[in-house]
């Protein structure tokens, strides 16, 4: 489908991995000046290779940020540039405001145990990934005139780094960093494992903004988990919540937000390739409280406006759906409340709306 644009107006997204949202000319140069060898000799080619043509799995989605992400990992100059370049690239696409998330532990090359892509030791920490970050951020924000905050993900399988996790999300919450997640491959690990529930309850107890991948392969349990237990603000996806009626009436009743990722939920297989019938338009007819986000946008070919070109159709959506889907993901984003109205205002007007609090 071309990538045109359906809704050329600003746009708020909360859904997206910092590490899913390389520029491939950005692996291909950063490998170039490492000696890095590449699996393919040029960017399109190597495009070939990331990207995930046909719906298959999460895990052998997963699978493919093996070929690249040991190019940027341990490389502090390559580490600032794709923060710095994603802002670049989500103002090219009218975002106003992104929360933008990622693991520094699979960035980092030391304190990081084990260390990842089989890289040798070197001298970046995840603390240090997460001041690199801010840096290419913050940035970004002052050269492309848009707001970029970042989300710190905990991952299902390396519970171990999940207290770390929180504590840089406390750290560094003045600079940028507004919430946790809790990313990974839950088809392969279900229960949230107690380390997790405690970096959990400790955001809780911080007052740290919370998000969780759950529903999204798993069962609506790992929803139901992720709400109850590690008391998530957010759901990452949440499509198979839809399987208990009741776990989902009680969910829209407590306004809960669904971050739903259309293109994504159809290449990883978390929903049938029939967009006619995705959760999402269940959420639209419900008027539920969800997003609309490209979760990585390098390895699913997808940008915003190719999200909402999909919506509008093949999922019926309008434009009004549309402005109502922004506002809510404003009045859900992690920023201070007080930045958060400010996001909800410019919003509705630019929308020509006049400012409700119905949503
Ligand atoms: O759709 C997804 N579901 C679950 N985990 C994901 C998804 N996309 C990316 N990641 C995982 O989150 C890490 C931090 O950004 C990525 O490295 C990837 O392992």
């Amino acid at each position: 489908m071309a990538d045109k644009v359906v809704f050329a107006q600003p746009k708020v997204e909360l859904h997206v991995h910092l590490d899913g949202a390389f520029r491939v000319e950005t692996i291909m140069d950063v490998a170039k000046r490492r000696g890095i060898v590449m699996p393919a000799k040029t960017v399109e080619d190597m495009r070939n290779l990331i990207v995930v043509h046909q719906p298959g799995t999460l895990t052998t989605f997963l699978e493919k940020f093996g070929l690249y992400m040991h190019v940027v990992a341990g490389d502090k100059a390559a580490i600032k540039r794709i923060a710095y370049e994603f802002v670049e690239d989500k103002a090219k696409e009218g975002a106003i405001y992104v929360e933008v998330r990622y693991s520094p532990h699979l960035l980092a090359n030391c304190k990081v145990d084990p260390i990842p892509w089989n890289q040798e030791e070197g001298d970046v920490s995840p603390e240090e990934v997460v001041r690199l970050v801010n840096k290419g951020l913050s940035e970004g924000e002052r050269d492309f005139k848009i707001k970029a905050r970042s989300i710190l993900c905990c991952m299902r399988h390396m519970p171990k780094w999940s207290m770390d996790v929180v504590k840089l999300c406390e750290k560094y919450r003045k600079d940028g960093v507004v919430g946790i997640d809790l990313a990974g491959d839950e088809s392969l690990v279900c229960q949230a494992n107690s380390e997790h529930r405690q970096a959990y309850e400790e955001a809780v107890r911080c007052g740290i903004h919370r998000t969780v991948h759950a529903g999204e392969v798993g069962p609506p349990c790992m929803v139901k988990e992720a709400v109850e237990v590690l008391k998530a603000e957010r759901i990452g996806h949440g499509y198979r919540t839809l399987e208990d009626p009741e776990l989902y009436k009680k969910l829209l009743d407590q306004k809960m937000h669904f971050e739903v990722c259309p293109i994504s939920s159809k290449l990883t297989g978390a929903c049938c390739s029939d967009f006619a019938t995705h959760p999402v338009t269940t959420f639209m007819k419900d008027k539920a409280n969800y997003s609309l986000n490209t979760d990585d946008p390098l390895i699913f070919n997808s940008t915003l406006n190719l999200e909402y070109s999909t919506a509008h159709e093949l999922m019926g959506f309008n434009e009004e759906e549309f402005k109502r889907v922004n506002i809510l993901s404003a009045k859900h984003c992690f920023l201070p409340e007080k930045e958060k109205e400010e996001l909800v205002r410019s919003l509705c007007e630019a929308y020509g709306m006049i400012q409700q609090t119905a949503f």
